[in-house]
């Protein structure tokens, strides 16, 4: 066999003779693979490889994933393992990623719901949103949440049961029908929504929406960009780890939300937006049922500030496991505004004269704003910047090593990066800011299972299916006491050991109202809400007038039916029941919230028709 290969090749496939003896069933493609493997030091990828006849089904297919992993990270193989050696070096001496940056807070724009500018900024980002494009990181596991499904999937909450994807779809879909109602003339195109998806998430996702109709999108109005997996490492030599059960196959793992810019990159959407006049590209994670009740404003920002990168924060309780937006400046005088994340916070501020690490100033909070990681870049910038890096991101590596010799691991590791690193790369001239929220308005994630949100500290919150939902009847009640509605006070409840405030369990469509100044218009005279309500609104013409609700009620109509919900409203309404997370004859979307809903009588009106009605109709 090896007298039909060059003398070069035989010489550099010399220490793996089992290779060598295996050549003959290789294609000219698979031989140069070989290549860039023994030349980085992967020689021991073909140590147990049986002579050539046994098992070739299999050395083959171990080549096709070689294939797929070369050619799905930017620089091939070859440029991974380069880079995994030098970061996995530097782990090895603790070197400090921010060496020679020193931290400060930096200062950022302040918005507070209802205010003057709130509003202003709101009506600005409407009129934006015609020119932006949606993007949905998709692709992670949720491994701390260890839910079962796909994260989008679930609930956002149960009065109505929509699901975190169907109120994304909704919300941008109301925004660009709000955009197009403001715009001076022409531009009706739709906005495109992309959703970044993984092996573990892809069909599922694909098929939540097309048994959906989308959520009523149109298919061509949304994307699909999956990401890859990169090779696991086995030692400080960056040596690939083979699959436990599979020793023709390498074993990968995700490399971290980071692969959305190059794979919008080599997409060519960027290039389609930016020919279709669009402006935005706006970044989204997987369960914030909140978020888009601070796109508009934060959008708005974007524009009037010119950003070419608007970061999205919160304040932020001292450990709690979201980012800090930080300031970092060079002993050689430069600086960047860039989030730290949450397990390095801690440790730079140590080594830089914060004796006391991640802690909560006078304020109760972190001084750091909190990174919600929703980015708004403006798309033309965004698209050169890429045009230079191919869409790589900074990496980093986080082993876990056996012993204080890191010299190996306790699991095999792998490069990961993530989305919000993508402002280290630009120039100082660029325009990066970020602009922070109210937290009640804007973040409630749902990361955690039950039982490790229980063990958050006091006072922190706990990012759990039951604290998410909880966000949103807190929203959506303090929203309506904004615009006038009497809402009846919260009570506080443990559910599945987390003690929460449950106010009325108030719900809407975003059609209904996108904007404060929308929500303005809808209510009217005097109305109230008692405590123990239930109030579900899915319509668009639906008005709030002088009514009194004490019960439940649940009204949907179609666009041209106009409702005014009025008068006194009183049944035995939905009450709360607890359900133990631990209780599975109960699903587990429900479960792992704590409590479910008996729905002992409501009032449930359904306008189909067009024309104008009331609760008596
Ligand atoms: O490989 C991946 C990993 C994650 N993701 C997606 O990225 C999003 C964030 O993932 P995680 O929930 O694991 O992120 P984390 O909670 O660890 O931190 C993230 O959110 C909070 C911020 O403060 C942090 O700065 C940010 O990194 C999810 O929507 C997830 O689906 C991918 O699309 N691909
Ligand atoms: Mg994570």
């Amino acid at each position: 066999m090896a007298s039909t290969v060059d003398s070069s090749v035989s010489d550099l496939f010399s220490s793996a003779p089992a290779l060598l003896s295996n050549l003959g069933i290789l294609s000219p493609d698979q031989i140069e693979l070989a290549k860039i493997l023994i030349e980085n030091g992967q020689t021991h990828l073909f140590l147990h490889w049986p002579e050539l006849g046994v098992s070739d089904k299999e050395k083959l297919s171990f080549f096709e994933q070689i294939a797929r992993l070369n050619s799905s990270y930017p620089g091939g193989l070859a440029a991974y393992i380069k880079t995994a050696k030098e970061l996995l070096a530097d782990s090895k001496i603790g070197k400090n990623p921010y060496d020679g940056f020193s931290p400060s807070v930096p200062s950022g724009e302040n918005l507070t719901f209802g205010s003057e500018n709130f509003i202003e900024m709101e009506k600005r980002g409407v009129i934006e949103a015609k020119e932006a494009a949606f993007v949905l990181v998709a692709g992670g596991l949720g491994e701390r949440l260890g839910y079962n499904g796909i994260k989008v999937a679930l609930p956002r909450e149960t009065t109505t049961g929509t699901c975190f994807l169907q109120h994304y779809i909704e919300s941008i879909l109301a925004l660009q029908e709000a955009s197009h109602k403001v715009a001076s003339e022409g531009s009706e195109g739709d906005i495109p929504f992309i959703i970044m998806t993984s092996d573990d998430t892809h069909s599922r996702t694909q098929k939540l929406l097309e048994s959906n109709s989308y959520f009523g999108m149109k298919p061509t109005q949304v994307h699909l960009l999956k990401q890859e997996k990169v090779a696991c490492l086995d030692d400080n030599d960056a040596r690939l780890a083979l699959d436990p059960n599979n020793k023709y196959k390498i074993q990968t793992k995700p490399h971290g939300h980071g692969d959305v810019h190059s794979l919008l990159y080599s997409s060519g959407l960027l290039d389609k937006w930016l020919d279709a006049g669009l402006k935005w590209v706006l970044f989204f994670q997987d369960t914030n049922g909140l978020l888009f009740n601070a796109i508009p404003a934060s959008l708005g920002v974007s524009a009037t500030k010119q950003y070419h990168v608007n970061s999205l924060a919160v304040p932020r309780k001292a450990k709690e496991a979201i980012g800090g937006i930080t300031k970092l400046t060079h002993d050689d005088g430069r600086s960047m505004v860039i989030n730290v994340e949450y397990n390095q916070l801690d440790p730079l501020l140590r080594a830089s004269g914060f004796p006391d690490g991640d802690v909560n100033c006078e304020t109760g909070y972190s001084p750091f704003p909190g990174n919600i990681n929703q980015l708004i870049l403006e798309l033309g910038p965004y698209k050169e910047e890429l045009q230079k890096t191919g869409g790589a991101i900074k990496e980093f590596v986080n082993p876990k090593y056996k012993d204080s010799t890191k010299t190996s691991f306790k699991s095999s590791t792998r490069l990961e990066c993530m989305m919000q690193d993508y402002p280290k790369t630009l120039p100082p001239t660029a325009r990066v800011g970020f602009t922070v929220m109210d937290i009640w308005l804007a973040y409630a994630p749902v990361k955690n299972n039950p039982e490790d949100s229980a063990k958050v500290p006091k006072g922190n919150p706990y990012h759990s299916a039951t604290s998410g939902e909880m966000a949103i009847y807190r929203a959506n009640s303090l929203i309506l006491q904004k615009a006038g509605v009497k809402v009846g006070e919260p009570v506080k409840q443990i559910l599945n050991g987390q003690e929460v405030e449950v106010w009325p369990r108030i719900t809407w469509k975003p059609k209904w109202g996108m904007i404060f100044s929308d929500i303005k218009t809808k209510v009217g005279g005097n109305s109230e809400v008692s405590r123990r309500s239930t109030m579900a609104i899915m319509g668009r013409n639906v008005f709030i007038e002088d009514l009194s609700l004490d019960g439940a009620l649940i009204v949907e109509s179609i666009d041209d039916a106009e409702v005014k919900l009025g008068g006194l409203v009183k049944n035995k309404g939905w009450i709360m029941e607890n359900v133990d997370y631990k209780d599975t004859s109960v699903p587990e979307e429900i479960r792992i919230r704590g409590f479910r809903f008996n729905k002992v009588e409501q009032l449930e009106k359904k306008f189909t028709q067009p024309g104008h009605f009331t609760l008596e109709d």
